[in-house]
């Protein structure tokens, strides 16, 4: 292990990091309250203030995985995709294994411009976490409670919210609606079954109703469906973890454009033709596994120096007075204020770490767990 690995993988760095990240978050989640007055007045100037707030945070974690970890992730792709990348608005329809997967995500928006504006349908439980879920709420990210009676009206109506948005974004979708793991592959495959579905190895079963819905909603802004599908070199698990102690990880997105054009308007075909997207990915991920190539030629674009520059302002900002304030605390000397500051500290962490494990899928929900139909036979 080299000095600098051997510094980035200290305790004290990653406490540094959270630092910088919590602090500005919150300052940056204080200025967003401030814009809401706006949103009567000028709802577009509302959305693109946002955009540029909500990029300084979410930006920073892409420092983490670009800068500070030196993460690579090749992008595979068309000439003819790739000259719309960032061009247009598009619905996103990424596989749901990796806990990173959403980072990687982030640093191809990032490299694409449109971080800012960067938008997903989440789980309700995600808008309670702290800075990010504030965040969304200005960038009026969709949630849903994955009970389709209470969705079917809530997410349509913030769908169409966003068919004005002012700027270019991408729309995430995790159809498979949670993340891979042995048990929901092996119950999800026997809902697949009774469907008389084909069965997929790589992927969940995807649902198709939030896929509809989006489609349905988004149609005419939004002009395309990037089909992108992620694995990671030699067999690498990533996690946030990881990436804070500094680990190197390979990634690899094959991303494919499909004109809006093509997706079926009715809904039993458009869940049909995602059924049989899903099945072409599960074949990209299998080429994967046996060449260690997706297909497509890498076209990956370059990192740009903004999130590193947005990261080293926060850090300028923030690490001077907390210098500051830990020198006048030990030439304090008093004893109770020193163990108040600890206790605050470890309550910090406690929330931090908290944070990080919702990305974990050991930690993950239960959804998908159940569901499994009654087998007749
Ligand atoms: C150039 C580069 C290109 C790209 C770069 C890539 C990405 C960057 C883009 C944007 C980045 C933006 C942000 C990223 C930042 C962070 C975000 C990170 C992650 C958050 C993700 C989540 O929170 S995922 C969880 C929430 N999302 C979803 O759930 C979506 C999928 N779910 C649905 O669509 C659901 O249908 C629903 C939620 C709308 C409703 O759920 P509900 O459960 O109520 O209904 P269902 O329809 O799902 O259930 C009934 C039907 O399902 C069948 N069934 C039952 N059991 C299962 C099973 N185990 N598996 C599959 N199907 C099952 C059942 O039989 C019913 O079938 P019917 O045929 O009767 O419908
Ligand atoms: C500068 C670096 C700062 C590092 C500190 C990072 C702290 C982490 C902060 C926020 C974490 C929130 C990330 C939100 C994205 C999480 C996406 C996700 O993992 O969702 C899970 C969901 O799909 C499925 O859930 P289940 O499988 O059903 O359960």
């Amino acid at each position: 292990m080299g000095v600098w690995q051997l510094i980035k993988s200290q305790f004290i760095c990653l406490l540094l990091i959270c630092y910088v990240f919590l602090v500005s978050g919150l300052i940056i989640n204080l200025l967003q309250l401030c814009t809401l007055p706006l949103w009567p007045i000028s709802k577009q100037l509302y959305r693109r203030i946002n955009c540029r707030l909500g990029y300084s945070i979410a930006s920073q974690m892409v420092a983490l995985l670009e800068w500070w970890s030196g993460t690579e992730c090749n992008l595979y792709s068309h000439p003819e995709s790739y000259k719309y990348f960032g061009k247009e608005s598009a619905i996103v329809v990424l596989n749901h294994n990796i806990e990173i997967d959403f980072l990687c995500g982030w640093t191809f928006c990032e490299r694409f411009g449109v971080l800012g504006s960067s938008k997903v349908l989440a789980k309700k439980e995600l808008a309670y976490v702290p800075l990010i879920g504030w965040m969304w709420y200005h960038l009026e990210i969709v949630f849903c409670k994955r009970k389709w009676e209470e969705d079917r009206r809530t997410v349509a109506q913030s769908l169409q919210n966003l068919r004005d948005y002012p700027e270019n974004f991408w729309f995430l979708l995790h159809c498979e609606g949670t993340r891979f793991t042995e048990k929901k592959h092996q119950i999800s495959m026997q809902v697949a079954e009774s469907k008389g579905l084909p069965k997929l190895k790589h992927h969940l079963l995807p649902r198709t109703k939030g896929f509809n819905i989006t489609v349905q909603n988004l149609r005419g802004p939004v002009t395309a469906v990037y089909d992108s599908t992620l694995n990671f070199r030699n067999n690498e698990t990533p996690t946030l973890l990881g990436l804070l102690s500094g680990k190197k990880y390979h990634g690899d997105m094959y991303v494919r454009r499909i004109p809006m054009e093509s997706i079926p308007e009715d809904e039993g075909e458009c869940g049909a033709w995602l059924h049989k997207l899903y099945q072409e990915k599960d074949q990209f991920q299998e080429e994967y596994s046996q060449t260690g190539r997706f297909p497509g030629a890498v076209l990956t674009p370059a990192r740009r120096p903004w999130t590193l520059l947005n990261w080293l302002f926060w850090a300028s900002v923030l690490l001077y007075p907390l210098a500051g304030l830990l020198v006048r605390l030990v030439s304090s000397g008093s004893s109770a204020t020193i163990l108040t500051t600890a206790a605050l500290c470890v309550a910090v962490s406690v929330g931090m770490r908290w944070m990080i494990g919702q990305t974990e899928i050991k930690k993950g929900s239960s959804y998908g767990n159940k569901d499994a139909p009654v087998n007749n036979n």
